[in-house]
């Protein structure tokens, strides 16, 4: 299988015009904004928290994330009940915390699902079970392969409410599918890309995020640039090795959405990820630095997931991860791991 961009002059007859978006957050909210700028797509909006639902059928903006975005009231309809949102749409977006999914998921039955399309823009693991939250989906749910999609690529929601250039990446292996996204979602400030490399994209997406933390932690405990750099080609290698070894396809890594993802997570201001590192290497324990954080680092438990499946892989070393791990989930101090650590990099 190669992962090369699919051309745009295949037909497209797939056409999404109502999609429904699971979550409130800040994520959700950016991707209702890029959604309703071409003027044509609906949104069914579920959300769990039923004050900020009357919020935003009063003032048009959600209260607690990203709350200078102006929602299109004509386009934009917040449900109270996940089951009355998913009726009839033709796609259905993911957008809760994958630590969350299965609960927010739970009144859904595979009825629900029947004949509808579905994307992921959630980049974590389905905790315990460690797999992919598309692999949950389709067997969960009995939803085709061809019917799942994900959006990857370096973007941070905080940007797209100031509407700064932004790339998206669709995939999914339907070409027409992952078109039809990219064609819904490209607009003035959003360029999109399309790639076959479904599972490969989510497996980047997830394994970038304890990349940022420790990047986050490198910070915290005073190392400088230029660590962090060697911290980050290092991190690189480790993605391919897991790659190579868990999910094998033709992939140009230095593409958007694998290694721009990566740069903008580890390096920008905006990422929770490599806050809550910074977090816990200044000192902080997990529990004082998720309170403390309004927002949701997948990373945290993804790499709990990440680190128990390259355990199953015999000779597949990821010492970057292994460090997070034993910081956040064995308590070993961040000066001893990271000290292990740096004798481990090139
Ligand atoms: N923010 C970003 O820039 C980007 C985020 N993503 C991904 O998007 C996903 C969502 O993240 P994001 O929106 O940023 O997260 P946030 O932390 O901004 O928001 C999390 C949302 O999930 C809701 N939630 C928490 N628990 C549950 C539950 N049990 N059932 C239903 N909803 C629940 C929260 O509700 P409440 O407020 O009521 O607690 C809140 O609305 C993550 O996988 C993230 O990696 C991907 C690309 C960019
Ligand atoms: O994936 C992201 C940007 O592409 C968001 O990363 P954070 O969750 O660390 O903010």
């Amino acid at each position: 299988m190669s992962t090369e961009n699919y051309s745009t002059d295949q037909g497209n007859q797939i056409q999404i015009k109502r999609v429904a978006v699971i979550g409130g957050g800040s994520w959700a909210t950016a991707l209702i904004k890029i959604l309703t700028e071409n003027g044509e797509t609906n949104i069914n909006w579920w959300l769990r928290n039923t004050e900020d639902i009357s919020h935003i059928r009063a003032f048009h903006s959600n209260p607690r994330y990203l709350s200078s975005v102006k929602l299109n009231s004509e386009l934009v309809h917040p449900f109270e009940d996940i089951k009355e949102a998913v009726n009839g749409v033709d796609a259905i977006l993911l957008a809760v915390p994958a630590a969350f999914i299965q609960e927010a998921l739970s009144p859904l039955t595979a009825e629900d699902f029947k004949d509808k399309y579905v994307i992921s823009s959630i980049k974590g693991m389905i905790p315990e079970m460690n797999i992919l939250v598309t692999e949950y989906i389709e067997t969960q749910y009995n939803v085709p392969h061809k019917n799942v999609g994900v959006i990857g690529g370096p973007c941070h929601a905080e940007e797209v409410a100031m509407e700064k250039q932004a790339y998206l990446t669709l995939s999914s292996s339907n070409k027409k599918y992952a078109l039809e996204l990219a064609r819904i979602m490209r607009n003035r400030y959003i360029n999109t890309t399309t790639v076959k490399d479904l599972y490969g994209v989510e497996y980047c997406a997830v394994i970038k995020n304890i990349i940022a933390i420790s990047c986050g932690i490198a910070h915290g405990l005073g190392y400088g640039d230029n660590f962090q750099a060697v911290l980050v080609s290092n991190s690189m290698k480790e993605i391919r090795k897991f790659l190579k070894e868990v999910y094998k396809v033709k992939r140009d890594l230095t593409a958007s959405a694998y290694l721009g993802d990566l740069l903008v997570t580890t390096y920008s201001q905006f990422s929770r990820n490599r806050t809550f590192g910074n977090m816990i290497g200044r000192g902080y324990s997990v529990k004082a630095a998720q309170l403390e954080m309004n927002m949701i680092a997948e990373g945290y438990y993804a790499v709990k997931a990440i680190h128990e499946i390259a355990k199953q892989h015999e000779g597949l070393e990821m010492p970057i991860t292994k460090a997070v791990y034993h910081i956040l989930y064995d308590r070993i101090s961040p000066i001893v791991e990271f000290r292990i650590l740096k004798e481990q990099l090139k």
